[in-house]
């Protein structure tokens, strides 16, 4: 019968940690065929929370599989404390935390189970991977689900699994591809308690196609448009450069169509006397008669970054 020697223990799962862990995109690019998902994209990002902004398909999971190591670039690099994640992938697995949009859990087992495999393959003794499961279980409330099937799991509930996986091993690198797609209110706050108590020490890149969900924690974003990097900033930066920019409007339903002419509808309401549109005034545009200024907003920053790049 053949033996299995003892684990000798794996000098780079046993490194200490890094002091400021750091990731560093530049040129950064993915081809499919002729078609680019991602296109020279340049980030340099610190320990934080990092948010990816973008609409359906601009390629923020593109994006974030190079930044994981699992989808080779076609241009560019992507280096994990200055080391080329390419040339070191078993450096910067052992320091990355990955919660993927899709993944397809299998059924029969059970959260306990999944947690404990994910736990082995990150190298945790036995004892710890049971404590921080039990953890993370707690934090982001699956702890009554623990012994039930993933089949018989709500979507919300996966997702949590998803992202607990992620967070074993206390990673410097983590990588959360929509983490809040299908949580409710409650679930993004232990979500977002969880992240505000890592960030000193990882970097967490964090994507969604929803404002509100990366206002609430991101100090910085890169706001991704057709595979590019249409802005990086501050929230409050971002939102800062409409000043002067943004107004409201109350118009008829019918009247819609010119509005449009002034700038980019990031906003829109039913009232009494009509339909009260929010405008982003195009760059040099007068303000249409009867408008009123408004403080500019994050949404209001993204959408017509897009819309103008998609323009
Ligand atoms: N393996 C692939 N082969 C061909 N095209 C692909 C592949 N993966 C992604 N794409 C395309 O690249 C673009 C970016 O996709 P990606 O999934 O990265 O976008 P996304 O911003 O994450 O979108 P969503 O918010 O809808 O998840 C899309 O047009 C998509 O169809």
């Amino acid at each position: 019968m053949m033996t299995i020697p003892p684990y000798p223990g794996d000098p780079i799962l046993m490194t200490s940690p890094t002091a400021s862990p750091s990731l560093t995109l530049t040129g950064l690019g993915r081809r499919f065929g002729t078609f680019r998902a991602v296109h020279d994209v340049n980030w340099t990002l610190g320990p934080g929370i990092h948010g990816l902004l973008g609409p359906n398909g601009a390629g923020k999971s593109t994006l974030l599989a190079m930044l994981a190591g699992t989808l080779p670039p076609s241009e560019g690099r992507v280096e994990n404390g200055g080391q080329d994640v390419t040339q070191s992938m078993r450096a910067h697995y052992a320091r990355l935390g990955y919660a993927p949009q899709s993944v397809d859990l299998p059924p029969h087992a059970t959260p306990r189970q999944l947690l404990a495999y994910m736990a082995a393959l990150k190298g945790l003794p036995a004892r710890e991977a049971a404590q921080q499961a039990a953890g993370l279980a707690d934090a982001l409330h699956i702890a009554a689900k623990l012994d039930t099937p993933v089949g018989d799991l709500s979507g919300g509930m996966r997702r949590r699994l998803v992202v607990a996986q992620s967070l074993l091993g206390q990673p410097e690198i983590l990588l959360l591809d929509e983490p809040t797609a299908e949580l409710d209110g409650f679930e993004k706050l232990a979500l977002q308690s969880i992240l505000t108590e890592m960030a000193p020490r990882c970097v967490i890149v964090f994507s969604s196609h929803i404002v509100s969900d990366l206002e609430a924690i991101a100090e910085d974003l890169l706001i991704l448009s057709k595979g590019q990097a249409i802005s990086i900033g501050q929230p409050e930066t971002l939102a800062a450069a409409l000043e002067g920019r943004v107004v409201s409007l109350t118009v008829p339903a019918t009247a819609i169509d010119h509005a449009l002419q002034f700038g980019t509808v990031t906003g829109r309401k039913r009232m009494a006397d009509g339909i009260r549109l929010r405008l982003v005034l195009n760059a040099g545009k007068a303000a249409p008669p009867g408008a009123i200024p408004e403080a500019p907003s994050l949404e209001d920053a993204y959408l017509a970054a897009v819309a103008e790049h998609r323009a």
